[in-house]
């Protein structure tokens, strides 16, 4: 007999793709609802082979006792896909949606060909009635793209209804920011049905999250938030950062400026770290989505605005790396640059679109040598990340920051990892070439200290060489 909506209890979830989304959310998901059977499926065998495994596949802080704790009990991971979905109440879809690389929206549009698939599986394999949870960030109006295709291939009496509940982790923090989430926001049909959908999702969260952070809304205000969110985001740090090289242009702090604006209630001190850039891979791919639409609304002031945001961004990675080659009067062909962090950011070994790969590119291009170290980062992801094959004359990477930086003229820094505040600066110094500079695109280091130690500082948002009150740089060692 066929099922409708409001007799499916949530007892058993299947979440589709097992990446940086779907593995936390599922892990803690598990973790809070032992109530509920979670398997993660994914097409990726080695994916699934590593969450099954003593090394998770990401890095993501107190993420490997949650898996520990739950994995085997009521968290699964899984290739087989059909029976998890047949099983499955409640689907999350949670596979990547990339910029497509060509066709029609080319450089732009959001690739829905993952969710697509997705949805074709759902309809051809289940046979009864199914909450589908459309989990990964897209474009708005999707979930109705998903609604045809699950109508037009469901099998006889079979329903489903798509509800939008878009993910909000920033990685490095999924964890916490999966527990004691800001907002949670479910968007669904405005019919019977699609309430009780709507309810039976709240359920599952209301396991820890309190009712006032559970937010119903329509389907597409659910959809557009999501990308509305990033854009603001990422806007926040490419304005500081266009802050910044007014200040490195006039001799104010922008590091003061960010305190100063931050103070305004109305403001707030969040995501005003200016920086070498924001990388990652949400806010570029996002934005460039909300521009793709805006432009197919006809809405051109919108999107030139929004599309300004990722402008300004590569502005900024590439001012960095044009001061690197300046400040090291002029050149680096055959110097040897020890790159410090690689991730996008501090707290992952995630590097999609990060900064570091653009300075690195660019540093290369210049004619460098670098040595590159990330406590993260596994060595092959950075070659990768670079085109290169393997390690060859250029590129060495290191497991030991200090072994990076022996020998070398300059150190780059690239992520915001806290260990790189307290290495020791002076033994480093010692083992470098002289003068030894330090370009600090995160602005964490010390500058004050290194630049008594004898280094040549130049970091974001600070006119060259104010940091460094005594540089006597072109002292000693020679060039
Ligand atoms: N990474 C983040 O911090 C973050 C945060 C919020 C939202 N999002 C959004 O969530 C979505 C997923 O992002 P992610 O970073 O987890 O991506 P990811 O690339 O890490 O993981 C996606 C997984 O989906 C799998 N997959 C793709 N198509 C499949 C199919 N048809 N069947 C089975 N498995 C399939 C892939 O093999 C991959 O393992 C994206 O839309 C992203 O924009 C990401
Ligand atoms: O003041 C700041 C804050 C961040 N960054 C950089 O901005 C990038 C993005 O950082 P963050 O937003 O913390 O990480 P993501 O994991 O990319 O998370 C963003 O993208 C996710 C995917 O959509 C969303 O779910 C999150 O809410 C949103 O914060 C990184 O390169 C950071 O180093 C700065 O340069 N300055």
């Amino acid at each position: 007999m066929a099922t409708n909506i409001a007799e499916i209890p949530v007892r058993k979830i299947c979440c589709i793709g097992a990446g940086y989304v779907g593995g936390p959310t599922c892990s803690v998901l598990a973790l809070k609802c032992p109530d509920i059977q979670v398997t993660v499926v994914d097409r990726n065998e080695l994916r699934i082979n590593q969450w099954n495994s003593e090394k998770l596949p990401i890095y993501e802080p107190a993420l490997e006792e949650i898996v520990k704790q739950c994995r085997g009990k009521n968290l699964f991971f899984s290739t087989d896909m059909v029976p998890a979905l047949k099983e499955a109440d409640l689907i999350f879809i949670s596979v990547n949606t990339p910029t497509k690389t060509f066709g029609l929206g080319k450089g732009r549009a959001a690739d829905l060909k993952f969710v697509e698939s997705c949805a074709r599986l759902i309809a051809e394999v289940c046979d009864r009635s199914k909450i589908v949870v459309e989990k990964s960030t897209v474009p708005v109006r999707s979930a109705a793209s998903i609604v045809n295709v699950l109508k037009a291939n469901t099998k006889p009496g079979v329903s489903y209804q798509v509800l939008s509940n878009p993910e909000f982790l920033a990685e490095g923090t999924a964890v916490n920011d999966l527990t004691n989430p800001d907002r949670v926001l479910i968007g669904g049909e405005d019919s019977e049905d699609g309430k009780k959908a709507i309810s039976a999702l709240s359920w599952v969260y209301r396991h820890w999250v309190s009712a006032d952070k559970i937010i119903e809304m329509n389907t597409w205000s659910s959809e557009l938030s999501k990308l509305a969110a990033n854009a603001f985001l990422a806007q926040r740090i490419s304005s500081i950062n266009a802050i910044s090289a007014v200040c490195e242009a006039t001799g104010a702090d922008v590091s003061e400026v960010a305190k100063a604006i931050g103070l305004d209630s109305r403001l707030g001190p969040k995501f005003l770290q200016a920086s070498v850039g924001w990388g990652g891979s949400c806010f570029q791919k996002d934005i460039l989505n909300l521009v793709y639409i805006s432009e197919s609304l006809n809405l051109t002031s919108v999107a030139a605005y929004w599309q300004q945001v990722i402008d300004m961004n590569e502005y900024q990675k590439s001012r960095f790396g044009e001061r690197i080659v300046q400040a090291m009067f002029n050149t680096i062909t055959d110097k040897h640059i020890a790159i410090l962090g690689f991730a996008f950011k501090k707290n992952t070994g995630d590097t999609r679109e990060s900064p570091a790969i653009h300075v690195a590119k660019h540093l290369l291009e210049e004619g460098a040598f670098l040595h590159i170290f990330d406590p993260k980062v596994e060595k092959a992801q950075i070659l990768l990340d670079l085109d290169q094959l393997d390690e060859e004359s250029s590129i060495s990477i290191h497991t030991d920051p200090y072994e990076a930086a022996k020998g070398t003229h300059a150190l780059v820094v690239c992520t915001e990892w806290e260990q790189f505040i307290t290495y020791d600066y002076q033994r480093m110094y010692d083992s470098m070439l002289k003068p030894a500079f330090v370009f600090d695109g995160r602005k964490i280091l010390d500058h004050s200290a290194l630049a008594k130690i004898g280094f040549h500082v130049e970091t974001i948002g600070k006119r060259h060489g104010q940091s460094s009150q005594d540089h006597n740089w072109t002292g000693t060692n020679g060039i």
